[in-house]
C-alpha cells in the first residue's frame, strides 16, 4: 500500500492522492495512441500530455474504487415519510462504448420510511457522482442510482430521472448535438401511477 492510500478521500469527491488507478500505465498508452494518430509526442505541446491525460482519467473513473455505504453512511433520525426530491444535480460521466462525455442533470427522489433512513441532501449528489465516474452507459447509471438508495436507505420508493447529451452522438458518428436521453427508474411505492406522476410533474415542471 502506497503512502497514498493513507488518504482514502471523500467518496463522489476526486482525491487527487489516489493511486488506485494505475497512471504510468495510462501514460504509456497515451503516448501509445498520439503515435497511432500521427502525432509526435515529444513535441514541446504534448511532452506532458500522457501525464495529464492520466491524472485526468484517474479523476474520470475515481468512483470505479468507491462504494455507496460511503457516501450514505451518514443518516438522521428525521421523521418525514413524505417525498423528498433533490432535482437538476450535474454530472459528468464516460461513455463506455466510445470513452467521451456524457453529461446533464440527475433528479433524485424518495420516500423515507419509519424503519428506513433519512441522509444529507448532498450525499444524493455524491452518489451521482460516484456511479458517474465510471465508463458508463445511462441506463445502468440511473438502475445504480436508485438500487443504491433503496438498499442502503430501505425506503418506501424512490425515483431516478437522468437527462443527458452523448458527445459520441453530438461530435463523431450519426452527429446530432442538443439530441437528449432521458431515462427513469422507480421502485417500490413510487411505481404507484399517482404518486409516480406527482413526483415526475415535480421533477419536469418544478
Ligand atoms: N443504450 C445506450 N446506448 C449508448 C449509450 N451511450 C452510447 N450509446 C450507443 O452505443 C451504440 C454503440 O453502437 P455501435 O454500432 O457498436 O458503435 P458505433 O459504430 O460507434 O455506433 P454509432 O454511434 O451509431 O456510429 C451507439 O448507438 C451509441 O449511441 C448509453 O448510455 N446507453
Ligand atoms: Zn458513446
Amino acid at each position: 500500500m502506497g503512502e497514498d492510500d493513507a488518504f482514502p478521500g471523500v467518496p463522489g469527491t476526486f482525491d487527487p492522492r489516489s493511486t488506485a488507478v494505475d497512471r504510468p500505465r495510462i501514460e504509456r498508452a497515451v503516448r501509445e495512441i498520439l503515435e497511432a494518430i500521427g502525432e509526435d509526442p515529444d513535441r514541446e505541446g504534448l511532452q506532458d500530455t500522457p501525464k495529464r491525460v492520466a491524472k485526468a482519467y484517474a479523476e474520470f473513473f475515481a468512483g470505479l474504487h468507491q462504494s455507496p455505504e460511503q457516501v450514505l453512511g451518514t443518516t438522521f433520525d428525521i421523521a418525514h415519510e413524505e417525498l423528498v426530491l433533490v432535482k437538476d444535480i450535474p454530472f459528468y460521466s464516460t461513455c463506455e462504448h466510445h470513452l467521451v462525455p456524457f453529461h446533464g442533470v440527475a433528479h433524485i427522489g424518495y420516500i423515507p420510511s419509519a424503519e428506513g433512513r433519512v441522509t444529507g441532501l448532498s450525499k444524493l449528489a455524491r452518489l451521482v457522482e460516484l456511479y458517474a465516474r465510471r465508463p458508463q452507459v445511462q441506463e445502468r447509471l440511473t438502475t445504480q442510482v436508485v438500487e443504491a438508495l433503496m438498499e442502503h436507505l430501505a425506503p418506501k420508493g424512490a425515483i431516478v430521472v437522468v437527462e443527458a447529451e452523448h458527445l459520441c452522438m453530438s461530435m463523431r458518428g450519426v452527429r446530432k448535438p442538443g439530441a437528449k436521453t432521458v431515462t427513469s427508474a422507480v421502485r417500490g411505492q413510487l411505481r404507484d401511477p399517482s404518486t409516480r406522476s406527482e413526483a415526475m410533474s415535480l421533477i419536469m415542471h418544478g
